[in-house]
């Protein structure tokens, strides 16, 4: 009886499991990817090569997904891939399908654990919920001040450079994006800028790049033959310095905060460490709180965070702050560089908007500045920092066009095709127009370099108040152009990008850099 029980179950498993890989096998014959599948590869030989290449594959899995109407499938191994580049599609998986897809995901997890980013439903909303409310613009525009003041000091940073050639403005925006990020989020003051070579900065440069390779290359995937890859033991390294610097700024906020509290009467002189209430909302150091400050204070009131959680949430902001953001800003400045009708537009709403000098940028000023909004925008839209977003189809979900998507699907949603459309964008949709951005939309998921839907960027008010600071600071200051000796043909073309979980230019972002006139010069306090 028992052992027919077991069949009957084992039996029951494998039709389920062939009925399930029915339904994929057919969706993959509906929607077909043009290209042919290996045996037992599929098509992951497409992600083989350089950065560059596998950035091409995404590009190439895109424009098929175009070609045919907004959907196409590739096989991962045996594991189907629904490429979409279509917004209604996307809007209505990305409203139905939560979970994010754990074939690639794990392996970004190995640095932020179950950080929200990539954490499972039911672990990712309680922490989205607590999360959110210290994302409000009210909070964030007091950031905008430590925006201007570290951009000030990349400005700076860079005039030793100004009418020198061609450089690469990448390690000036990661600096400065990681110094804001830290000293938003954690509250410290990392001085990366001036310390380039910071080695929480590289650890993070380096797992960065470790992950991602990982990512697309399936031989890397099996964890008992990555531990003992080279690979591993790098990665291993950077994960321990990483968590012990962030393991140690919660420590000491955590410490700091308490000795605030004790300071201000906030709390009696034999409080106990573990037990504090916090009644008020008290500013760090810095003049305001940051982010961890605010998610401490919250998990002292209400069931908040753990350590572990905040170590977490705090790698995923930093994480997701600091290139995403800088390779944002660094893509619009070549593209202003390559466009100098646009350059000088801006200059001049700078100009109107904050006078020539250096008066540094106020949170008041950042919604005035319409037409660099409009190019930061249009750069976003072109070189979309996150040019691929995943989930997992964790039920049958029907599109709007009646197709179904099977369970067990893995979605890869193509941002950067979506971007392209030209059913959505016109005929001229590769070319670099801001003043498109003065028109509505015709869908609200055309443009999604945040992401959409409830699991979409929680830092993108963040992310455009710092990029929009940094660049106006840097605008008034200084003209790019592009690199010395750049062939007219190039500049038209597209620029070079390749994928390291981000997007970025081959190139890391060469320009030269000229004085405005009158050159102001500024001392940093
Ligand atoms: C140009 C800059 C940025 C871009 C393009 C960007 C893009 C994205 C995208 C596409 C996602 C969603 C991924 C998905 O749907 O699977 C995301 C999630 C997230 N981003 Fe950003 N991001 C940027 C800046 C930031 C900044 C500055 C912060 C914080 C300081 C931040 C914090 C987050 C967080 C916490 C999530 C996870 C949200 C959740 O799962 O609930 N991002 N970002």
């Amino acid at each position: 009886m028992f052992l027919l029980l077991i069949a009957i179950i084992i039996f029951t498993y494998i039709v389920h499991y062939k009925m399930g890989r029915k339904k994929l096998v057919e969706l993959s014959k509906k929607l077909p990817s043009d290209l042919p599948a290996l045996p037992i590869l599929g098509h992951a030989y497409l992600f083989t090569g350089t950065d560059e290449d596998t950035m091409k594959s995404i590009q190439k899995s895109g424009k098929i997904a175009l070609k045919h109407g907004g959907l196409a499938t590739f096989w991962m191994a045996n594991q189907l891939y629904l490429v979409v580049a279509d917004p209604a599609a996307s809007e209505v998986l990305l409203k139905n399908c939560l979970e994010k897809d754990n074939n690639s995901m794990r392996f970004l997890q190995f640095l932020v654990g179950n950080g929200s980013i990539y954490s499972s439903v039911s672990i990712w909303r309680p922490r989205r919920k607590l999360l959110a409310p210290t994302f409000n613009t009210k909070k964030l525009n007091r950031f905008v001040d430590v925006f201007a003041k570290q951009s000030a000091i990349m400005v700076e940073q860079l005039r030793p450079s100004v009418g020198k050639g061609t450089i690469s403005v990448w390690k000036y925006l990661t600096t400065y994006t990681f110094d804001s990020v830290c000293e938003t989020t954690l509250g410290v003051q990392m001085n990366a800028q001036s310390q380039p070579n910071h080695p929480f900065l590289e650890a993070f440069d380096e797992i960065a790049e470790l992950m991602s390779r990982r990512m697309v290359r399936p031989w890397l995937h099996p964890d008992w033959l990555y531990r003992i890859l080279p690979h591993y033991q790098r990665a291993e390294r950077c994960r321990r310095l990483i968590y012990d610097f962030v393991d140690n700024v919660i420590k000491l906020k955590r410490q700091e905060m308490e000795a605030k509290q004790r300071e201000a009467n906030y709390l009696p002189k034999s409080g106990n460490e573990t037990s504090i209430s916090f009644k008020g909302t008290k500013d760090s150091y810095l003049g305001f709180q940051s982010l961890l400050e605010m998610l401490l204070e919250t998990s002292l009131k209400v069931k908040g965070f753990t350590d572990l959680e905040l170590r977490e949430e705090t790698l995923v902001m930093s994480a997701a702050g600091t290139d995403t953001s800088a390779v944002g800003a660094s893509f619009a400045l070549v593209m202003l560089s390559r466009h100098p009708e646009v350059q000088e537009k801006v200059f001049e709403e700078l100009h109107e908007v904050l006078e020539y000098g250096d008066k540094a940028v106020t949170a008041a000023d950042l919604p005035r500045l319409k037409y660099l909004d409009a190019v930061v925008k249009e750069t976003l839209r072109l070189y979309p920092p996150v040019p691929i977003i995943v989930r997992l189809a964790t039920s049958d979900t029907e599109l709007q066009s009646g197709v179904i998507i099977p369970e067990g699907t893995s979605i890869l949603l193509n941002i950067w095709a979506i971007h392209r459309d030209p059913r959505y964008w016109g005929p001229d949709a590769d070319i670099f127009k801001p003043e498109r951005f003065f028109e509505p939309l015709t869908h609200p998921a055309q443009f999604m370099p945040f992401s959409y839907g409830l699991r979409n960027c929680l830092g993108y008010l963040y992310a455009m108040m710092s990029m929009k600071t940094v660049l106006a600071t840097f605008l008034r200051q200084y003209r790019v152009l592009p690199p010395a000796g750049a062939d007219p043909k190039t500049l038209k073309e597209p620029i070079r990008v390749k994928y390291e979980i981000m997007m970025k230019a081959v190139d890391k972002f060469q320009l030269q850099i000229e004085p405005r006139t009158p050159q102001v010069t500024r001392t940093i306090g």
